[in-house]
């Protein structure tokens, strides 16, 4: 990424940044170059109690077979959902494996990414991300933010399991880059309905964990989610920067399946740690929303994801979100004397909106959202 146009650098506060009210051009960093500069740009360098330290343990992190919950077995079943709920009460991650996901559509999936982020830049500002929405194409996140850029191009687009929406994915990528991506986008409207499927059946675990049955599973079903491709270019300096800075998913599940490279780290016992690479699993964990959903009983999980001098790293995160006319409101099972209500009620979009105008997610932006919910009803 070769700086197109340096602007003086401000150090501004985390929080979105505005170009309407400043004066300076949105950086612009082209991927394809920035690697071979010897010094990394100001805005890519972390402050040091943020730089990742690169010999970390690796998380054991549960396996937990799907197989015989997907096949119907209820004692199956009963121990996946037990697994489920220990990994929730610890840490947030957990592993699933035969999953029921065609191995050939995780590899296209990994594949197709080359295609794109291969492509010149000028043709992937096709699918530019404009300020305050949460779609399209992001490099570095140039003129979203002016410090702790993160070393990372990202192309996120909506995913909708109603039936009226089917083709939601392919007509976005297709109608925004060009129909030579028709192929492209056939595969990744696959993927996001394998991971919409896969999601409810973990919902279903997740609502036996907390003793309420099927109501999570039923209100994810016609969810409206963000797929999220992120593409890790190698780094001259790896030990300054980072591919995604730490923070919680303000989101309710995350199905992540990361390549071969490694890169994932999660803070858990007051350490980071690594999750290894495993070309047959899913990473999955919970976010801000469903930890508002089980009223705090599961806790979202502090993650980032680092870099490296070598060889680019790829990730695709599928984020389950609810439609937007669902309020984010805990089951009454879960709502009682001893555990009173938590969070306070919202909608997704306005969670979403808040992250995307208002605050960069972190590991507080629950909280940060809750405190800007009733400073606005103030
Ligand atoms: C709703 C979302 C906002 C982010 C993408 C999804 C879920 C994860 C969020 C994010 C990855 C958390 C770290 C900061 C962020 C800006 C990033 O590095 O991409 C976040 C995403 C975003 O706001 O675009
Ligand atoms: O790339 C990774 O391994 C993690 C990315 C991530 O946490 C995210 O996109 O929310
Ligand atoms: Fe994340």
């Amino acid at each position: 990424m070769a700086i197109e146009c340096i602007s003086s650098i401000q150090s501004v506060p985390q929080t979105q940044k505005n170009h309407k009210e400043e004066e300076e051009p949105p950086l612009v960093f082209d991927a394809s170059l920035l690697r071979h500069q010897l010094h990394l740009p100001r805005q890519f360098i972390w402050p040091d109690e943020e730089k990742p330290c690169m010999n970390v343990p690796e998380l054991l992190v549960p396996l937990i077979d799907l197989g015989g919950f997907l096949s119907g077995d209820p004692i199956a079943t009963m121990k996946a959902a037990r697994l489920v709920g220990e990994a929730c009460q610890k840490h947030g991650f957990f592993l699933v494996v035969n999953h029921g996901i065609d191995p050939k559509l995780i590899s296209h999936a990994h594949s197709y990414m080359d295609d794109f982020f291969e492509i010149p830049l000028s043709q992937k500002q096709r699918a530019q991300r404009k300020t305050g929405e949460h779609c399209g194409y992001a490099s570095s996140f140039t003129g979203r933010f002016s410090s702790k850029l993160p070393w990372k191009e990202t192309l996120s687009f909506q995913y909708s399991a109603e039936e009226k929406s089917s083709t939601i994915v392919k007509d976005y990528l297709c109608n925004t880059l060009g129909q030579e991506f028709e192929q492209f986008g056939k595969v990744y409207q696959d993927y996001c309905d394998s991971m919409s499927t896969l999601s409810l059946g973990i919902m279903e675990l997740l609502g036996m964990s907390l003793g309420v049955g099927k109501v999570f599973r039923e209100f994810f079903e016609e969810n409206s989610s963000i797929m999220r491709l992120n593409y890790y270019p190698p780094c001259q300096k790896p030990d300054l920067t980072l591919g995604t800075g730490p923070h919680c998913d303000p989101t309710s599940l995350t199905i992540l399946h990361q390549d071969q490279v490694g890169g994932l780290q999660v803070f858990v016992d007051n350490e980071w740690h690594s999750i290894s690479p495993n070309f047959n699993a899913f990473v999955v964990n919970i976010g801000d929303t469903f930890m508002a959903l089980s009223n705090g009983r599961y806790k979202s999980c502090l993650h980032r994801a680092v870099v490296n001098s070598k060889t680019t790293r790829k990730s695709l995160a599928f984020f389950l979100c609810p439609n937007s006319d669902k309020v984010i409101s805990p089951p009454s099972e879960l709502v009682n004397d001893l555990t009173s209500r938590v969070y306070p009620d919202f909608t997704w979009p306005m969670l979403l909106e808040f992250t995307q105008k208002h605050y960069r997610a972190d590991m507080n932006t629950l909280e940060a959202f809750t405190n800007w919910l009733q400073h606005k009803r103030n």
